[in-house]
């Protein structure tokens, strides 16, 4: 293979430290097996970033992630950090992040794991062949607009600006389409258009950039029905597009039709190979320190790394398969043992023992129907 593929690794806060360290073993492997040279520096990013350089964001970890290939990021905050003026938490260094990468597309597969149908809190008919992608604009919308905080005689007003121009939509819109015509063929776009202006707009771009690709069927969909239709008819969905705020709400929603937060991953990305990789969720405070934290999400951010910015596909596709199998085998992290339910429970550590030697034993497999679904290159 060609030269070695810089990876930036950030592992934040939290559990973030924990399920980053599974993802770089995984990938140790992955290197082994697949004879493809990673070369990985860690920067500081998040509370811990606050703590020990003054600022969330150094500008030695941004300068890092520019010199890179790929980012592969754990998560960030917690209860430390909370009560930090909004310049200087933790979270803000995700959102600069983001904006200075230019990474504007943030792709949040969702799928159903074999083993799991017990595993989630609706019913085994109703989740039974969800494959749906949430495709989330990440760099606009209400996270990023202007913020105002005063004084009045009547009390403090506060105040967030949901701001869109008409070629932010159309590039994630554009996106969207793209991954649906490698899948089922149909786009749900979600928004707000019987209340928010901004929602209006995005609904007529939606139906501009829709004319471009006359074999995907578009669906407008208000996000109140959504968040009930994503729980009630899962998999009627195949791509579904939306702006910042509802796609961070409904992706988390998501997560309980495949049975936890543990297991979503994402792709964050640009205009070009470059990308930022990180599980869906977030520092999880509460299980942080224990070892017990469910490290397939980011394993599968990974894969989506090996996937979309190197074009490793193989790779890509055994670290899945090893997921995948590791569940199927009955093996599974506390946050997906039901009560009463008898498994083989293991910890962060031994999930990853699991999947490195999955990945071991795998065949080289060629690319699968399902995989190549997600595909947007
Ligand atoms: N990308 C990110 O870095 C990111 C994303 C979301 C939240 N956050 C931050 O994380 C902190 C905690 O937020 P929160 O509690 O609302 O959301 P969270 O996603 O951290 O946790 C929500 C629940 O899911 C569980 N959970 C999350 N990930 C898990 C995993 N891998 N395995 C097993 N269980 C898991 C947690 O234990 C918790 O019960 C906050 O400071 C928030 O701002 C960061
Ligand atoms: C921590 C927060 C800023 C972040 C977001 O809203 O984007 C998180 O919820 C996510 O989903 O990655
Ligand atoms: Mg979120």
């Amino acid at each position: 293979m060609s030269r070695a593929k810089k990876v930036a690794v950030l592992p934040g806060d939290g559990i973030g430290p924990e399920i980053v360290e599974q993802a770089v073993r995984v990938l140790h492997q992955v290197e082994k097996k697949f004879g493809c040279s990673l070369e990985f520096s860690y920067g500081m990013i998040g509370g811990g970033a606050i703590d020990r350089a003054g600022t969330p964001l150094p500008d030695e970890t941004l300068q890092l992630c520019k010199q890179c290939d790929a980012v592969l990021l754990g998560a960030v905050g917690g209860p430390a950090w909370d009560h930090y003026p909004p310049e200087i938490r933790p979270e803000k260094a995700l959102l600069q992040l983001r904006k200075e990468l230019g990474l504007f597309s943030n792709l949040r597969p969702v799928m159903q794991f074999d083993g799991l149908e017990s595993s989630s809190a609706l019913r085994p008919e109703v989740i039974k062949d969800v494959d749906l992608v949430v495709v989330r604009e990440l760099t606009g919308g209400i996270y990023f607009g202007e913020k105002t905080r005063i004084n009045t005689p009547d009390g403090e007003v506060a105040s967030d600006l949901l701001i869109y121009h008409e070629y932010e939509v159309e590039r994630i819109v554009r996106q969207a389409f793209e991954i649906a015509e490698k899948r089922r063929k149909k786009v749900t776009s979600v928004d707000k258009a019987n209340v928010l202006e901004s929602s209006r707009l995005w609904r007529k771009v939606a139906e501009k950039v829709s004319q471009e690709y006359p074999d995907v069927t578009l669906e407008h969909m208000l996000v109140d029905n959504c968040a009930m239709q994503i729980v009630q008819r899962p998999s009627t969905f195949d791509v579904l597009v939306t702006e910042n705020m509802f796609g961070d709400i409904l992706s988390d929603e998501a997560a309980v039709l495949s049975g936890s937060i543990g297991l979503l991953p994402s792709a964050s990305l640009g205009r070009g190979t470059f990308g930022l990789y990180e599980p869906v969720h977030g520092s999880a405070p509460d299980i942080a320190g224990q070892g017990v934290a469910n490290p397939a999400a980011t394993l599968l951010s990974a894969a989506m790394m090996l996937r979309y910015s190197f074009g490793y596909h193989e790779a890509a596709n055994a670290v899945e398969e090893a997921v995948k199998q590791v569940i199927a085998k009955g093996f599974r992290t506390p946050d997906l043992i039901k009560e009463g339910q008898i498994k083989m429970a293991v910890d962060t550590e031994e999930f990853g023992a699991l999947v490195i030697k999955e990945i071991d034993q795998s065949e080289v497999a060629p690319e699968t129907k399902a995989n190549a679904k997600v595909g947007i290159r």
